[in-house]
């Protein structure tokens, strides 16, 4: 059964699945058309472990068809989480037979960062949680020390050997938990964990992302009390008895603005169906800076077609600056997009990703393709523009340079190549087919033969 809950979820199933595969990709063609968002893939994966808070059934729906849910919810089946795929986009899970211990796979937890967000509710669910290091992008150090903080705060033992080992053999407590920084899953740890205490936890300087605000909307549906929604103080009223509810995940703003790109680059007419617009104000306001003009039409997005893109200067003529933090800041998973659609804009920007210290490293792929971008240290980037950018062979480091590469192939003449495709599909659902629909020439290839 757990076999197939896994070959349906994924785009194809792994086990049929060749390896490796390539984008292979013709540019130039303008990407038009309607596309409807993805469920928000940081918003999926915090809100499937909260499934282990409740014996009662929980069922999310929007679920994004992706690598990264696909590997949460194998751990999840691994510790004893019934799963089961409703549909296209629904899951049903119910943890009344979790294992205790609940021992997360060493290897399975290596494939996802997110595998962490499991440490709050197994913690405050079991009294006890052994977490493998997580995986996921390796775009520079990714502590996890405001987790821990937050967990002792809580009254939790920690020990941190190769795993991390956290005990709370009389319960955890309600705590006053102050983030050293506003880091977004340990926020969503530090909530799973208090959703269980009776009693009031403040935690100060929190995250407050979009996704962190689904899960604590969905902490409320299963009964906890959360005031401060949306800011950067949540104070948490728990409750041991947390039950089941049926959730609907928002649609994911960094794919929005991934196809908000790619609409600008190819200079096609896109309409995003059913966009949340309030978390696409930076996002919107950035990219009419790189010269990108967007409409909101109630719920959608649209871009005109057509447009000749230069980059607003700051007032006296300055250099215009981009740079990430924090939210309601411009999201750091957006800075290689941002900087894709730099490329293709007239005049000069600086790019400033301050938060990881690799993801800019994928820039020097874009200057073989043509592009006109000065690394100036791992963190700052000066992207003139435009460029006529020419097809490349690339392989994609992460995630979002990913998406930025294929991004650049798809307004590039010739035909381009991109492998290791594995770190696209962990958060974009079935993009070569949907890209396809809006008019890309785009084709996944084998690369390897196909395991039997
Ligand atoms: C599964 C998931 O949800 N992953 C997202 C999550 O990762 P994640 O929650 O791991 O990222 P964090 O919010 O912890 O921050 C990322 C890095 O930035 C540093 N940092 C962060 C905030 C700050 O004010 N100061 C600071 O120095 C941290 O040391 C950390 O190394 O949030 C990141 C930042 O939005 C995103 O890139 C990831 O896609
Ligand atoms: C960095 C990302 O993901 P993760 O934190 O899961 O590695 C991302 O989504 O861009």
């Amino acid at each position: 059964m757990a076999v197939t809950l896994i070959e349906r979820l994924a785009p194809s199933p792994p086990q049929a699945r060749p390896l490796m595969e390539k984008f292979v990709i013709e540019g130039g063609a303008q990407l038009s058309g309607t596309v409807v968002p993805a469920g928000n893939k940081n918003g999926a994966l915090p809100i499937l472990a909260a499934s282990v808070l409740t014996t009662d059934e929980v069922v999310v729906r929007n679920v994004p068809r992706i690598r990264d849910v696909e590997a949460m919810l194998s751990i999840l089946q691994g510790i004893g989480v019934r799963v089961e795929r409703r549909n296209g986009h629904e899951v049903a899970l119910q943890a009344d037979a979790l294992h205790e211990p609940a021992q997360v796979d060493a290897k399975q937890a290596e494939a996802i960062r997110a595998s962490f967000l499991l440490a709050g509710p197994l913690l405050a669910r079991n009294g006890e949680a052994r977490m493998p290091p997580p995986g996921g992008d390796v775009i520079g150090r990714r502590r996890l020390d405001p987790h821990l903080d937050a967990f002792r705060a809580m009254g939790a033992e920690v020990e941190t050997e190769r795993d991390v080992v956290l005990r709370a053999p009389r319960g955890l407590r309600a705590g006053d938990v102050f983030m050293d920084e506003p880091s977004v899953m340990a926020t969503e740890n530090a909530l799973l964990a208090a959703v269980r205490i009776p009693g009031a936890t403040v935690i100060g300087n929190a995250a407050c992302e979009p996704h962190v605000q689904d899960l604590a909307r969905m902490l409320v549906k299963m009964g906890a009390t959360i005031h401060g929604i949306g800011s950067n103080v949540l104070t948490v009223h728990g409750s041991a008895d947390l039950h089941g509810c049926t959730h609907d995940i928002a649609p994911d703003h960094i794919e929005i603005g991934s196809f908000m790109a790619l609409a600008g680059v190819t200079g096609g007419e896109l309409r995003i169906k059913g966009c949340v617009s309030d978390d696409l104000r930076m996002i919107r306001l950035v990219f009419s800076r790189l010269g990108l003009h967007s409409e909101l039409d109630g719920d959608d997005v649209f871009i005109p077609g057509g447009q000749t893109l230069v980059v607003q200067r700051d007032v006296g003529e300055f250099t215009a600056k981009v740079q990430d933090g924090p939210w309601p800041a411009f999201p750091a998973d957006l800075t290689s997009i941002a900087i894709a659609l730099a490329t293709q804009s007239a005049g000069q920007v600086l790019i400033h990703e301050w938060m990881f210290e690799n993801r800019m490293i994928f820039t020097d792929k874009l200057v073989n393709m043509g592009a006109n971008i000065t690394l100036c240290d791992p963190h700052r980037a000066i992207v003139y523009g435009p460029s006529r950018l020419r097809a490349e062979r690339l392989e994609s480091p992460d995630i979002r340079a990913g998406m930025a590469m294929l991004i650049a192939a798809l307004c590039a003449e010739g035909r381009s190549e991109i492998g290791n495709i594995r770190q696209i599909d962990r958060g974009y659902e079935r993009i070569d087919e949907r890209l396809r629909e809006l008019g890309a020439r785009i084709e996944r290839v084998a690369t390897e033969p196909v395991p039997v």
